[in-house]
Parts: structure tokens; C-alpha cells; sequence
């Protein structure tokens, strides 16, 4: 896969003041442009802590974070640049909504950026629309679901219009529809050409959602490749106490013949396909 890379990190150490272990250690991965990458590690692997660098609300003890190929600074001016162009959707939306209602959280980063009150108003009812929030605007926070509340969150981060999305575990505790619905709307954040990063524990969903893999473990990046390719190591995923995706499993429980010179499907539907062609 050609490589432009948005984001890297180039062996950065990281220790939390008052913890005896590294949560970063000589981290080194890129982040491709353009593409849907999905991080995956364990508890306490340094996901969060890899988007904390990305913004510069940490940095590093040794090492470099790079944005578009260049160190990242940490003057003023240049960090409120760097959250304009990378926005960060944190695991709890509780932590991240900080108004009322969804539009007036959403017109909260727009003001703080100084944008025009008419197009603050335009960009904010475009945002909610977009992410099928337009009915619920005025609704108090607390009156909404966590999925809901997610997509608010989301929404007030991308009324921003940053070139790289990065998203704490997204669909965690959500339920199989609004995780469905949360990821068609990724999927169209990403036709808009924003770069995507999702941090999750979900290998069935990371399989299937994403084009390229980062593997997490110990505040290092231990694989990294398409879904495919890093899903096929079956004995590095046992080692690192990953789960298998259920497809994958599923694939290889068919015939050798039928498997042959076919790729393997990375969604229910292209297996459901597969399946009706095997068995035609
Ligand atoms: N504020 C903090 N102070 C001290 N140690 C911390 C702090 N935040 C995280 N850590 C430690 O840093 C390491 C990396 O944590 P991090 O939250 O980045 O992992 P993670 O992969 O995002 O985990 P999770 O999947 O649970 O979100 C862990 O050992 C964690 O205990």
C-alpha cells in the first residue's frame, strides 16, 4: 500500500509522573493519509496516550511525534493549529460535551475558533444533519442515549473540519444498531476524505472496518499491515491475547476447494455471497 503518512510517531517514550512503567516505549507507527486505520491492543497497550501525543497534550520524554511529515511544535499558536487540523473523540462523551443541548455544544469550538456567527450557525445545523441529530438540537444532554451522546460528540469535533479523525473506542457499550449506524456515519465521514483512526478492542469490527492495522502492546507498536495480513499470523494474535475475527475463523472452516483462489470476505454480506456460491 503506497504510504503517505498524516501522522508518526518515531521511537517516543512516555512515563506518567508517578508511574513506575513507560506508557509509550519506543513507540515507532505511521498513520496512512486517506485511509481507515484501526489500533488495536489490550487495556492499558498506550492507545489513549498515542492520542494525547497527537494533539501535543502530551509529549514525548524522547523521541518525535510528526504531523504531515514535520516535528510537531508545542508553541501556543502552533498547538491550537495542530487541534484544528486533528480532532480527537475521547472514549467518554460525558468528558467532551460540555454545554446543554447538541447545538449549542456544536457552536462551542466554532466561536472558540473565532468563525463568523452566521456560518457558525450554517456549519452547526450542517453537522447535525449530518449525523442525524437535527431533531434532537435543543434536547438536553442528559436526556440522550450513549450513542446519541457519542454522535454529539463526534459532531462537535468534526464542525471543525479536521484532516485526521482520531476516535477512542467508538462503539464501545453501544448497542449492534447504533454501533451500525455510528459506523455507516464513519463511513461517509471518510468519502468526505477525512483520514480515520479508530482505537478499539473489537477485532471482529476492526477486520472488517478497516484498511490498515496497527497493533498495540506495551506502549509498542508490535504489528502493523492490512487486516488480512495481520489477522493471518494466527500465533502473534494468540501471543498478544487477541481475538480471532469470527469471520476469518469461519473462512477457514470451509473446504480448501472452495477457498481456492478466492480472497477472504472481510463483512457478513461478501460472505453470505461466498457461501451462496459455494453451495449453488
Ligand atoms: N493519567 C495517568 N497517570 C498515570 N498513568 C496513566 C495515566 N493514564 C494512563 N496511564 C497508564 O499508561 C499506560 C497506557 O494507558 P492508555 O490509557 O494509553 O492505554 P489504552 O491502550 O488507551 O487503554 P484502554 O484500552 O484501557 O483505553 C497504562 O499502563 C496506564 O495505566
Amino acid at each position: 500500500m503506497s504510504m503517505n503518512r498524516i501522522l508518526e510517531t518515531k521511537e517516543v517514550n512516555f512515563r506518567y509522573s508517578g508511574s513506575q512503567s513507560d506508557a509509550l516505549r519506543n513507540l515507532t507507527l505511521r498513520v496512512p493519509e486517506g485511509k481507515k486505520t484501526a489500533i488495536c491492543g489490550h487495556n492499558g497497550s498506550g492507545k489513549s496516550t498515542l492520542f494525547l501525543h497527537a494533539i501535543g497534550i502530551h509529549s514525548p520524554s524522547s523521541g518525535q511525534v510528526l504531523w504531515r511529515n514535520a516535528p510537531v511544535s508545542y508553541g501556543r499558536k502552533e498547538l491550537k493549529q495542530l487541534r484544528q487540523d486533528i480532532g480527537v473523540v475521547f472514549q467518554d462523551p460525558e468528558q467532551q460535551i460540555i454545554l446543554n443541548t447538541p447545538y449549542e455544544d456544536v457552536t462551542y469550538g466554532l466561536r472558540n475558533a473565532s468563525v463568523p456567527e452566521p456560518e457558525i450557525q450554517r456549519r452547526t445545523e450542517a453537522i447535525l444533519r449530518t449525523m442525524r441529530l437535527e431533531h434532537l438540537a435543543h434536547t438536553p444532554i442528559h436526556h440522550l442515549s450513549l450513542g446519541q451522546k457519542k454522535r454529539v460528540a463526534i459532531a462537535g469535533v468534526l464542525v471543525l473540519e479536521p484532516d485526521l479523525l482520531l476516535l477512542d473506542e467508538p462503539t464501545a457499550y453501544l448497542d449492534r444498531v447504533s454501533e451500525r449506524e455510528l459506523v455507516e456515519e464513519l463511513e461517509r465521514i471518510h468519502r468526505r476524505g477525512i483520514t480515520l483512526v479508530m482505537a478499539t478492542h473489537d477485532m471482529n469490527l476492526a477486520y472488517s472496518w478497516a484498511d490498515w492495522i496497527l497493533v498495540m502492546d506495551k506502549g509498542q507498536c508490535v504489528m502493523e499491515g492490512t487486516p488480512g495480513d495481520v489477522f493471518a499470523d494466527e500465533a502473534a494474535i494468540k501471543v498478544l491475547g487477541l481475538e480471532r475475527p469470527m469471520l476469518l475463523d469461519l473462512w477457514e472452516a470451509l473446504p480448501e476447494a472452495s477457498r481456492q483462489g478466492r480472497e477472504a470476505p472481510r463483512n457478513v454480506e461478501d460472505f453470505k455471497t461466498l457461501l451462496q456460491k459455494v453451495f449453488a
